[in-house]
């Protein structure tokens, strides 16, 4: 017990002081958001995390402010809205987290959000290539099956695109799954992975139960479980009545993948999350983008995993996924070349 405690110590403070040694920058664009506040705190509690830099059009000065002063060894600030703010902000980051847009209201879809969202996305994505080309690009604004490859777009347009450095944030999704089959189960959520594929929007999200600790989980159970997973954020939609979307949960997802990122860059190895990246999985349903388990590295994507084995139930859910996934792709790609 002695023995087991001194080395997890050990581990520890290597952790500690291998994440000392690295200078990571993080940048976060839409910090004064409902996900940006939140998300912005959590970066600042992360001790390997040495510059946190916060911009928003509006705000982002006083979150940082009110952020600097917490007792940790990271530099915060923040980045007045304007073209040289947002240059500044963005050199030197290791990570650029984008949670900058609209959330949707009762009734949206995420696709709604498409018009506000899209044009948002592209003009930071533009910054980003432009400011800081080799930064791993982590992208929440919805509709994410859209966002990733308008920013893929962009990067290509600029001669910078590498596609093992940009990720679509889906970790909610897994996040979720493991807590609703934990509440089904009686299990502690922190036990519980299940890998959650595709993409991130309704019946785009396919959750493997199969290769959970639970296949067991059959007919109407599943059912409902598998639906509650694919249709999470309508739940927290609803339940905030018009005032937005998941906000705190998904600020803990999304510092959740940046430090699976840092800890990945600093040498750790098998450190695996399921992400929407540039993926060979489906190419030839028209997916160039798909969410899969996917190692990390100081690359970025180390290797993409394949699905694995999935029952007949998860091949129905996959195929309406990959049609509806190809739309919203595509969708993506048309609107930068028709607004470049
Ligand atoms: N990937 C995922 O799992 C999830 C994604 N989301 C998405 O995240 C986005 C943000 O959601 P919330 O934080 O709740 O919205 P919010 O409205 O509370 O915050 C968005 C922030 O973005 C800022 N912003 C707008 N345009 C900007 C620009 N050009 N540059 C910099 N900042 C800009 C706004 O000033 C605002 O502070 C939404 O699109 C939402 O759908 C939300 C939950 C989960
Ligand atoms: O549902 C939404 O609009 C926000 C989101 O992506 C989620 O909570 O998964």
């Amino acid at each position: 017990m002695f023995a087991a405690r001194q080395a997890f110590n050990f581990s520890q403070r290597r952790a500690f002081s291998a994440s000392a040694r690295q200078a990571s920058k993080v940048t976060v664009l839409g910090a004064s958001g409902g996900i940006g506040q939140p998300l912005s705190l959590l970066m600042k509690l992360n001790p390997r995390v040495t510059e946190l830099a916060l911009y928003d059009i509006r705000g982002g000065p006083g979150v940082a402010a009110d952020i600097s002063h917490i007792n940790t060894k990271s530099k915060v600030k923040g980045y007045d809205p304007t073209p040289s703010g947002l240059r500044e902000a963005l050199t030197g980051a290791e990570i650029v987290l984008i949670p900058a847009g609209v959330p949707r209201k009762p009734g949206m879809t995420r696709d709604d959000l498409f018009n506000t969202n899209a044009s948002i996305v592209r003009d930071l994505a533009k910054a980003a290539a432009d400011a800081c080309p080799d930064a791993n690009l982590l992208v929440i604004s919805n509709p994410v099956n859209s966002t990733v490859p308008i920013c893929a777009e962009i990067y290509k347009s600029k001669g910078v695109y590498n596609p093992k450095r940009l990720f679509g944030v889906t970790t909610l999704d897994v996040v979720r799954a493991s807590r609703f089959v934990s509440e089904i189960k009686g299990t502690d959520p922190a036990d519980e992975q299940v890998t959650v594929v595709g993409g991130h929007s309704g019946v785009t999200i396919v959750p493997l139960l199969s290769q959970s600790n639970h296949p067991d989980i059959a007919g109407e159970q599943r059912d409902e479980l598998v639906n509650r997973i694919q249709f999470g954020g309508d739940e927290v939609v609803k339940a905030k009545d018009g005032a937005g979307s998941a906000t705190l949960s998904m600020a803990m997802a999304g510092a959740r993948f940046a430090e699976s990122l840092l800890k990945a860059a600093q040498g750790t190895k098998g450190v695996i999350e399921p992400t929407f990246v540039d993926s060979p999985l489906y190419k030839d349903k028209n997916c160039d983008f798909f969410a899969s388990r996917v190692e990390l590295g100081p690359n970025g994507v180390e290797k993409i995993h394949e699905i694995g084995k999935v029952n007949l139930y998860e091949e129905k859910l996959l195929d309406a996924c990959v049609t509806d996934l190809a739309k919203n792709i595509r969708k993506g790609v048309d609107f930068v070349q028709a607004n470049p």
